[in-house]
């Protein structure tokens, strides 16, 4: 395995004593962006949240060459996180530098700068002082991008970071996430937009009837493929990797 991947080895996860997805094989090599594609309630977030270790698996490894869960860098999906927690949008951003915070929590003047450099680069510069829960859809995501911009980890991972944003908007986020694979990370993204895999992630993990197919998205976003995944998503699959 290649320093730098993240590997699944035959994996599985049940909740609620349900398999969600099962018997699952791939890697994620170093400096590879890949989509995570699937219907709603495939298991796709579940993916997320097993390599991050918040789910037990109940079958099989996920394998960390040279890097580990601290490495990861990881864009929740809005609707999950808790608005009404008393928080301006500068703490929100800083929150992501805990990496850099002192033994107490204390943030330097270097990382306040580039806090405010982070809510420039997603055009927040106006909003540093507002709570959070004030803040529209759109933007509230921009704060997620200019969290995450505090971390230099080496792999990303962002659960649908596009849903529900304009245009103008999703366009500025893609150009980040760009920005991160052409630095040599690797990115992990749920999405839905079957144009945003084709044209960003060459390779793509496709979620359907609790298997995977892996590999690279030309080949796998067929139009058999992708019927099989999005009207029959309780159908059987088989995991396949090229
Ligand atoms: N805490 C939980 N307890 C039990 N079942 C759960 C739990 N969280 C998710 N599930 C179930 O696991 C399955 C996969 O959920 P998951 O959120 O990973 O799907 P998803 O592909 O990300 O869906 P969506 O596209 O709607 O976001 C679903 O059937 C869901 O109902």
């Amino acid at each position: 395995m290649t320093l730098g991947t993240i590997r699944l080895q035959d994996a599985g996860v049940c909740l609620n004593g349900t398999p969600v997805w099962q018997h699952v094989t791939g890697s994620f090599p170093p400096g590879s962006m890949t989509a995570i594609a699937g219907a709603n309630g495939s298991g796709k977030s579940t993916l997320l949240r097993a390599i991050l270790g918040e789910l037990p698996l109940s079958e099989g490894q996920v394998l960390f060459d040279g890097v580990g869960i601290r490495d990861i860098g990881y864009l929740p999906q809005a609707r999950n996180i808790d608005r009404s927690f008393p928080l301006s949008v500068t703490d929100m951003v800083l929150s992501g530098a805990w990496q850099q915070a002192g033994a107490f929590g204390g943030v330097d003047q270097t990382v306040r700068v580039r806090a405010a450099d982070a809510l420039r680069r997603v055009k927040l510069e106006g909003q540093a002082d507002r709570m959070i829960d004030a803040l529209s859809a759109g933007q509230f995501q921009r704060l997620l991008f200019a969290r995450l911009l505090m971390t230099s980890a080496p792999i990303i991972m962002l659960d649908e970071p596009f849903t529900a944003l304009d245009a103008p908007t999703t366009e500025d986020l893609l150009e980040l996430v760009r920005e991160w694979h052409a630095q040599g990370r690797t990115i992990i993204v749920v999405l839905h937009d079957m144009h945003q895999i084709r044209t960003c992630c060459p390779h793509v993990v496709l979620l359907s009837g609790g298997r995977a197919i892996w590999g690279e998205t030309a080949s796998i976003l067929t139009p058999g493929t992708l019927q099989r995944a999005y009207e029959s998503p309780q159908g059987s699959w088989t995991t396949a990797q090229p």
